[in-house]
C-alpha cells in the first residue's frame, strides 16, 4: 500500500547524522525526533508512530512497541538488532530492519585500531606519558607481521579485518559455521576455515565479528578462554555478551592471556568497579565501532532511503523478518497478490474449523519472477483474518501466528500449471484432513480469476457475495436455488456448477447481495441440498 509522506509520523529515538534527517525531508517526510525528550513527549511521539530509528541505545521492548500500535517498521541504523525484540515485533507485524553495509569499514578500521594498540600497548604509553612519564619500561609489545590471527565470524566486517591484517602480514584464519554449510569454502584468497577449537588454541591474536544471539551469547566461554594458545590476546569489537568477562578476568590474572581489547561490554556502560576496565593489559573504548562521520552518515541515509522505500513501495529492504522485494517485483506481484488474498479468504470462509495444514502451489511464470514466499506468505495472513483473527495479521507476524495455532504451512505437490501460464493452487485442511477445501486461481487482463474451485473447474471472478453448495447431483437444482432467492429479491449474477464425484455436485451463485438468516435456512431445507454457505469476496 502506497502513502503519501504527510500521512506518515517517523520517529527519530536516537542519534542519527544530520544528512539522514535531511534526507527525509528531501524525500518530503518530517521525523520527529526525540532524543533526549521528556518520557511523555516520547510516549505521545510513540503512540502515533508509523516507523522508529534507532541506533543502540534505545531498547525496542515488547512493552515500547504496545505503546505504538500504528507501527509498521522499526529500522536500526546499524547492524546488530539485539536492543529490538524482534520476535515481539513480529507477533505484532512490525517489519524490523537494519542497514547492514554502511559501518562494514569502519568497524573493521577499529578491530584493527585495537589490535595495533593492543600488541604496542599504545593506550598504556599515553597514559604514561600523560601522568609525566616518559619510559617505556614494561611496554614492550609484539609484531603482528608473521603472527596468526583467528577471525571469528566471517561476514562482512570479519572479511574486511581479515583483508587489512593479511595486509600487515598476518596470517589469516576464520571460523564461520554458516559458511562451512554452504560448501563453498572461504571466501578469502589466503585465509582458511577451521574449527573454532583449532582457531583458539593456534592464534596469537583472536577478533570476533558474530552477532550476539542465543547460539553465541557466551561462545567464548571459561573453557574456551582457558583453551586459547598461552600468550594470546582478544578482540571483541562486536558484542558484549560473547564474552564470559568473570572468566576473561580470571585468564589475565592467570597470565594464560596476554590481554584484551573490547569496545563492548556485557553492559553498557559499565559499572564504576567493572573488573576489566582501568587494567593495563585490557583497552576498553566506549562501542566506538560504527562512530565515524563515513558510517554514521551512510547508516542514517540508508535508514532514511529504507523507510522511505517502505512507505512509497512497501518494500522492506534489508528486513530481518520479513520477505525482501524490489519495487518492480512488488509491483508485478500486486495483481497476485490480490489473487491469493482472495484465495485466501475464500479457504478462511469455507472451512466450519480451524485448519490446520495450507499447501500452497505457485506454477508457471509467476514463480519464475520470484516472490513465491511473499504469495504464500499473503496467501495465510487472508486466510488467517478469516479465521478468527483481526486485521493486523499481516505477511510479517503470519508465520508466528500459524505456527502458535498449530497449522502447518506446506508447498503443495506440482501439479504443473494446468495449461495456464501461472496458476496457484492452495488446499486448507482441518485435523486429520476430513474436511478439505481446494481452490485454484490465475489472473486475466489484470484481473484475479477462480479456475477451480473444490473439485469443479469454474470461470470465477473473486468478488462480492457468493454463495457455494454441496448438493445431491439431480435436476432442479439451480431452478430451486434460483427461485428462492428470487422471492426474497436476491439477484443471481452468475451460477456455475460441476459434479464432484459419487452422485453429488457443488453450485457457485454470484449474488447482489447477503441472503439474511431466513433466506438461507430456507436453502439448506432444499432437499438436495447438504451443504451451502455464504461467502464475501
Ligand atoms: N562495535 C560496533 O559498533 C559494531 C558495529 C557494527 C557491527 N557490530 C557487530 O558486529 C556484528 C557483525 O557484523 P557484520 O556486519 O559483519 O555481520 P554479518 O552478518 O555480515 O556477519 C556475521 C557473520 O557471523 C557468522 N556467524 C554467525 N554465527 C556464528 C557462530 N556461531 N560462529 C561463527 N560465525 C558465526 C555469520 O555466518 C556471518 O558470516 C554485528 O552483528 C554487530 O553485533 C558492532
Ligand atoms: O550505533 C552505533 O554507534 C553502534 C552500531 C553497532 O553496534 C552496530 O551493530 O551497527
Amino acid at each position: 500500500m502506497t502513502r503519501s509522506p504527510g500521512e506518515c509520523r517517523i520517529v527519530v529515538c536516537d542519534e542519527l547524522h544530520a544528512d539522514g534527517i535531511a534526507r527525509f525531508t528531501e524525500l518530503g517526510y518530517e521525523p520527529q525526533v526525540v532524543v533526549g525528550a521528556a518520557p511523555e513527549v516520547i510516549h505521545a511521539a510513540l503512540a502515533e508512530a508509523h516507523a522508529l530509528v534507532v541506533r543502540s541505545a534505545t531498547k525496542v521492548t515488547a512493552e515500547l512497541l504496545d505503546r505504538a500500535p500504528a507501527l509498521e517498521v522499526v529500522c536500526r541504523a546499524g547492524v546488530g538488532v539485539d536492543n529490538v525484540d524482534v520476535a515481539a515485533a513480529t507477533e505484532r507485524g512490525v517489519v524490523v530492519m537494519n542497514t547492514p553495509t554502511g559501518n562494514t569499514v569502519t568497524t573493521a578500521e577499529l578491530a584493527l585500531a585495537l589490535l595495533v594498540s593492543l600488541a604496542r600497548n599504545v593506550p598504556a604509553g599515553d597514559r604514561r606519558v600523560r601522568s609525566g612519564q616518559w619510559n617505556k619500561k614494561g611496554l614492550m609489545g609484539t609484531e603482528l607481521s608473521g603472527k596468526r590471527l583467528g577471525v571469528v565470524g566471517l561476514g562482512r566486517i570479519g572479511r574486511v579485518a581479515a583483508e587489512r591484517a593479511q595486509g600487515l602480514g598476518m596470517e589469516v584464519i576464520a571460523h564461520d559455521p554458516y559458511l562451512e554449510k554452504t560448501g563453498k569454502g572461504s571466501p578469502l584468497h589466503g585465509v582458511a576455515l577451521a574449527s573454532l577449537d583449532e582457531l583458539l588454541q593456534t592464534c596469537d591474536f583472536v577478533t570476533l565479528h558474530v552477532p550476539l544471539t542465543d547460539e553465541t551469547r557466551g561462545m567464548i566461554s571459561r573453557e574456551r578462554l582457558f583453551a586459547m594458545k598461552p600468550g594470546a590476546r582478544i578482540i571483541n569489537a562486536a558484542r558484549g555478551g560473547l564474552i564470559d568477562e568473570v572468566a576473561l578476568v580470571e585468564a589475565l590474572d592467570a597470565g594464560h592471556l596476554a590481554g584484551a581489547a573490547l569496545d563492548v561490554l556485557a553492559q553498557e556502560p559499565p559499572g564504576a568497579d567493572h573488573p576489566l576496565v582501568g587494567r593495563d593489559d585490557v583497552i576498553v573504548t566506549p562501542h566506538l565501532g560504527a562512530s565515524s562521520h563515513e558510517a554514521q552518515r551512510a547508516v542514517a541515509l540508508d535508514s532514511a532511503d529504507q523507510i522511505g522505500a517502505w512507505f512509497a513501495d512497501g518494500v522492506a529492504n534489508n528486513a530481518v523478518n520479513a520477505p525482501a522485494g524490489s519495487p518492480q517485483l512488488l509491483r508485478q506481484l500486486a495483481p497476485w497478490i490480490d489473487l491469493v488474498e482472495r484465495m485466501g479468504s475464500f479457504l478462511g470462509q469455507r472451512a466450519g474449523e480451524p485448519i490446520k495444514k495450507l499447501e500452497v502451489t505457485v506454477h508457471g511464470k509467476v514463480a519464475e519472477a520470484g516472490g513465491v514466499e511473499h504469495l504464500r506468505l499473503a496467501l495465510l495472513a487472508s486466510l488467517l483474518r478469516h479465521q478468527g483473527f483481526d486485521a493486523s495479521v499481516n505477511v510479517v507476524n503470519a508465520p508466528t501466528l500459524a505456527a502458535g495455532r498449530g497449522l502447518q504451512v506446506l508447498e503443495g505437490e506440482s501439479e504443473g500449471s494446468d495449461g495456464y501460464t501461472s496458476l496457484i493452487r492452495a488446499r486448507a485442511s482441518s485435523r486429520g484432513g476430513e474436511e478439505s477445501h481446494f481452490v485454484a486461481g490465475t489472473v486475466f487482463g489484470g484481473q484475479p480469476r477462480f479456475v477451480r474451485v473444490e473439485g469443479v473447474y469454474v470461470d470465477l471472478a473473486p468478488q462480492g457475495h457468493l454463495l457455494v453448495t454441496r448438493h445431491r447431483d439431480r435436476p432442479g437444482v439451480l431452478g430451486a436455488l434460483g427461485t428462492n432467492l428470487g422471492a426474497a429479491g436476491i439477484n443471481v449474477h452468475r451460477a456455475q456448477l460441476g459434479a464432484i464425484g459419487a452422485g453429488h455436485a457443488s453450485a457457485f451463485l454470484s449474488i447482489d447481495r447477503q441472503p439474511d438468516d431466513e433466506v438461507m435456512a430456507r436453502l439448506e431445507e432444499l432437499e438436495p441440498i447438504e451443504e451451502i454457505s455464504y461467502l464475501f469476496l
